[in-house]
């Protein structure tokens, strides 16, 4: 086991408090930032008010200054005013998945721009935030701009329970880690709409190939794609009944009124509403063909139908694989 370290995630929702408990439960000495106030007592968030953490977390509402590293898990919209706001020399690290309206940034450029003269890397992978939280075992990829640093950084925050695998692939899985959110609802809402168990495998094979095609264009990795932060988050968030971007496709399949809680974000934030739209423009800026995040985003946008989306997709000219 590598030495203590005092670790600041910032962002204390599902998967701020996940992580807190991971690394307190690995013998780190963790503080957590809420951006509400925090009841000091009961050392609950007033959000999420059914979560006790490990008496080991500190939390506060104080920016924490002097971390070794600081893990950011907000939401990707809300990064930049947050990390511009964090204070210390040490390392960052983006936990978010997502790309930022406007500059189409990923969340690796968006902390170099805030936090110069820092490390910056990335964690990503298959990672419901009930199961860390529980201390259920899991691995995921973190990545950073060297694969020596990504490898120390992974040897010091790694644990028994929670496996770090590092990579010097940051674009292929930050766009991994985006897009498969953006599949996730396609996947969600061909079950929804009882399209069937075949559509979802197509959904996701049809989705890996849109990935590959942008990966390529942004200069990342291929074999990046069929990792942890590739296909493993593929995979688990187009089936895993708790992904939330699943249920809020499978919400839109069904017809219900899936828009109004997709923006309620005290259900949590379902990051591939977000991202849909800026990835297709992203991949448009490199002339990258994107059918289903295309169709994903007009159907999230109201301006098609899930019948239309079926008939559209499935009468594509005929290509290769
Ligand atoms: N939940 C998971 O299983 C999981 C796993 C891996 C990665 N992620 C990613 O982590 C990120 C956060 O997800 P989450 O599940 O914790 O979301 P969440 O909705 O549960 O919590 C988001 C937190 O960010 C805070 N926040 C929102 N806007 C803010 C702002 N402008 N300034 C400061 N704080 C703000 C909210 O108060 C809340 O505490 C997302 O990008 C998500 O894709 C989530
Ligand atoms: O609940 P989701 O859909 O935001 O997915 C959570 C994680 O990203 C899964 O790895």
């Amino acid at each position: 086991m590598s030495p203590p370290r005092h670790i600041a995630i910032i962002g204390a929702g599902a998967w701020g408090i996940a992580l807190a408990q991971n690394f307190a439960r690995a013998g780190h000495d963790v503080t957590l930032w809420s951006r509400s106030s925090v009841d000091p007592t009961t050392r609950r968030l007033p959000r999420l008010p059914q979560v006790a953490l490990l008496p080991a977390v500190n939390v506060t509402n104080m920016m924490p200054k002097g971390a070794d590293d600081t893990l950011f898990a907000t939401p990707t919209h809300a990064l930049r005013d947050v990390a511009a706001a964090s204070m210390g020399d040490g390392l960052v690290i983006a936990c978010c998945k997502g790309l930022e309206r406007d500059s189409y940034a990923f969340p690796a450029d968006i902390l170099r721009a805030t936090c110069p003269g820092r490390d910056v890397a990335v964690l990503s992978g298959p990672n419901f935030a009930g199961e860390i939280a529980k201390g259920l075992p899991a691995a995921a990829t973190l990545a950073a701009s060297h694969l020596s640093l990504a490898e120390e950084i992974a040897s010091r925050l790694a644990s028994p329970r929670f496996r770090l695998y590092a990579s010097d692939d940051l674009t292929g899985v930050q766009l991994a880690g985006a897009a498969k959110n953006v599949i996730a609802i396609a996947a969600g809402i061909a079950i929804g709409a009882q399209l069937g168990e075949n559509a979802r495998a197509a959904l996701m094979s049809r989705g890996l190939a849109e990935m590959h095609r942008l990966n390529r264009a942004l200069g990342g990795q291929a074999k990046t794609l069929s990792g942890l932060s590739g296909m493993g988050d593929l995979i688990l968030t187009c089936t895993g009944p708790s992904s939330r971007n699943f249920r809020f496709g499978l919400a839109l399949g069904q017809n219900a009124d899936a828009r109004a809680l997709a923006l309620d974000e005290t259900h949590g934030i379902v990051e591939g509403c977000r991202t849909a739209p800026l990835l297709l423009k992203l991949a448009r800026r490199h002339a990258i063909d994107m059918p289903l995040v295309e169709t994903v985003s007009k159907l999230i946008a109201g301006d098609m139908s899930v019948a239309a989306a079926k008939a559209a997709l499935m009468s594509r000219p005929l290509a290769t694989e």
